[in-house]
């Protein structure tokens, strides 16, 4: 839910471009061959009328119980034939990572920490993440 969450505030890939290779009819909206579209993702991801007025809160409960279908309103890694082939990989390396922190040391983030995503190709932190580690009890 914690990954979820923030891939869904914080896609890496915060547009994706597609080509129409035909024409396309979506109910009424006509889509001619050869037109190029970006798909928002970051500006579907925090949509209030997708995801309620919290959109832009980080809370990861709102992944409980819920499958949120790649390729509606949460597509961190795109959707459809030309999806991320790495998802399950990346997802997986985040997990045992995270897992292995949270076994070992509490964190909590420096004051120096200063909020600054930009994207450059894909969204990252234009200062950096500062977080100070302690290593937890059992582990020292
Ligand atoms: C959090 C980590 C990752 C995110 C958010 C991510 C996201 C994405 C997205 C959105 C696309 C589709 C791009 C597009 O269609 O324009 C994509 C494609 C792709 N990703 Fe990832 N990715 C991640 C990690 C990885 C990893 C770890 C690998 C390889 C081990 C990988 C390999 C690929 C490849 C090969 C494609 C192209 C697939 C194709 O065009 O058929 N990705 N990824």
């Amino acid at each position: 839910m914690i990954i979820n969450e923030s891939l869904r505030l914080y896609p890496p890939a915060t547009l994706l471009p597609r080509m129409a290779l035909e024409d396309i009819k979506l109910s009424d909206l006509h889509i001619p061959k050869g037109l190029s579209i970006w798909i928002p993702v970051i500006a579907i991801h925090h949509s209030e009328e997708l995801w309620g007025k919290d959109a832009n809160e980080f809370k990861p409960e709102r992944f409980a119980g819920k499958s949120f279908a790649p390729g509606r309103h949460f597509m961190p890694f795109a959707a459809g034939p030309r999806n991320c082939v790495g998802q399950s990989f990346a997802l997986m390396e985040a997990k045992i990572i995270l897992a292995m922190f949270i076994s070992r040391f509490s964190f909590s983030i420096s004051k120096n920490y200063r909020h600054a995503p930009v994207s450059v190709l894909t969204l990252k932190p234009k200062h950096g993440v500062q977080i100070i580690l302690k290593p937890l009890p059992a582990s020292q």
